[in-house]
């Protein structure tokens, strides 16, 4: 089995770390609990190995296979049943205390799901200033500062006063993205982050998170049910009914072209309706 050395960018310390997890839930009304994740190990004693500073990790997968349930524990607004977790030298196990996970998750790690999470009656740039204004850490000048400039950087500089109502999906997106960045996380957590864009947009925001990831160094653990953005990844881990099944190491994260892409899909939809 390849391991990191494969992959050309360089890679930092390991950040997340999986011990023997296993995850069920509870049916509400009954006794019987579902089993959403069983033994995942991601060690550097497992084929599996720990997601390092800096690395863009895709997981994949059938649907109800576990993904979204591991990324909710890894980003510590659920816990596992068994085992631990290990993000960023903290060990997390079931019984974690609340007060020190959210301060965690303010401090350190971003969350972007599928639906964008705007809060309506605030505009963008109130959107991104308030983890900053929650977080304390900034004065009112400072922070407006840093707003204004990652609303810049994910090309929203002239939709500061727009309320999300106001903006397109796209738009939507990166206004996300640009809060999820606020408080400078050391991990960006991505629940189908493309998942209700259209072809343009999803390239959009795909190269936007590559930019953060090669330029910053945020590590990003994105959920996808889209093959076409694979490229992106260092990696990509299969979860399959509650376990990894393979691993694959992108040797260089490779964005995509629109103009290439749309010729690609416009071929393989032509060949759909011939076959
Ligand atoms: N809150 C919950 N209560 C009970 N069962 C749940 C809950 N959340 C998830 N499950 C179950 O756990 C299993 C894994 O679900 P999960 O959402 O993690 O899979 P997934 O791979 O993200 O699926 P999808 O690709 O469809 O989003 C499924 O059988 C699902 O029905």
């Amino acid at each position: 089995m390849a391991g990191h050395e494969g992959i050309v960018k360089p890679l930092g310390e390991p950040v997340i770390q999986i011990r023997h997890l296993g995850k069920s839930y509870v049916i509400p009304g009954s006794n019987e609990r579902i089993t959403a994740l069983k033994d995942i190990h991601l060690a550097s004693d497992s084929e599996f190995l720990p997601i390092r500073k800096g690395e863009f990790v895709i997981l994949r997968g059938p649907s109800g296979g576990g993904k979204t349930s591991l990324l909710n524990i890894l980003g510590t607004i659920d816990t596992c049943s068994e085992g631990h977790i290990e993000i960023l030298d903290e060990v997390i196990k079931h019984n974690a205390n609340d007060v020190f996970l959210s301060d965690l998750r303010l401090r350190r790690i971003g969350f972007v799901f599928q639906t964008f999470n705007l809060l309506a009656t605030m505009s963008a740039f109130e959107n991104v200033e308030l983890p900053m204004a929650i977080a304390g850490k900034l004065s009112v000048g400072e922070r407006r500062e840093r707003a204004m400039q990652l609303l810049e950087t994910v090309g929203l500089a002239d939709r500061l006063t727009h309320l999300p109502s106001e903006l397109s999906g796209g738009e939507q997106q990166r206004a996300t993205i640009a809060r999820a960045l606020a408080n400078n996380p050391d991990i960006l957590l991505l629940d189908e982050p493309t998942g209700d864009l259209d072809t343009v947009n999803t390239i959009d925001i795909m190269n936007l998170l590559l930019k953060i990831n090669q330029e910053n160094q945020t590590t990003c653990v994105m959920v996808t049910h889209n093959p076409d953005v694979e490229c992106y990844a260092d990696r990509l881990l299969y979860l399959q009914d509650g376990r990894f099944v393979r691993q694959v190491f992108n040797r260089i994260q490779t964005p995509l072209f629109l103009e290439d892409y749309q010729e690609y899909l416009k071929k393989r939809d032509a060949e759909k309706l011939v076959s």
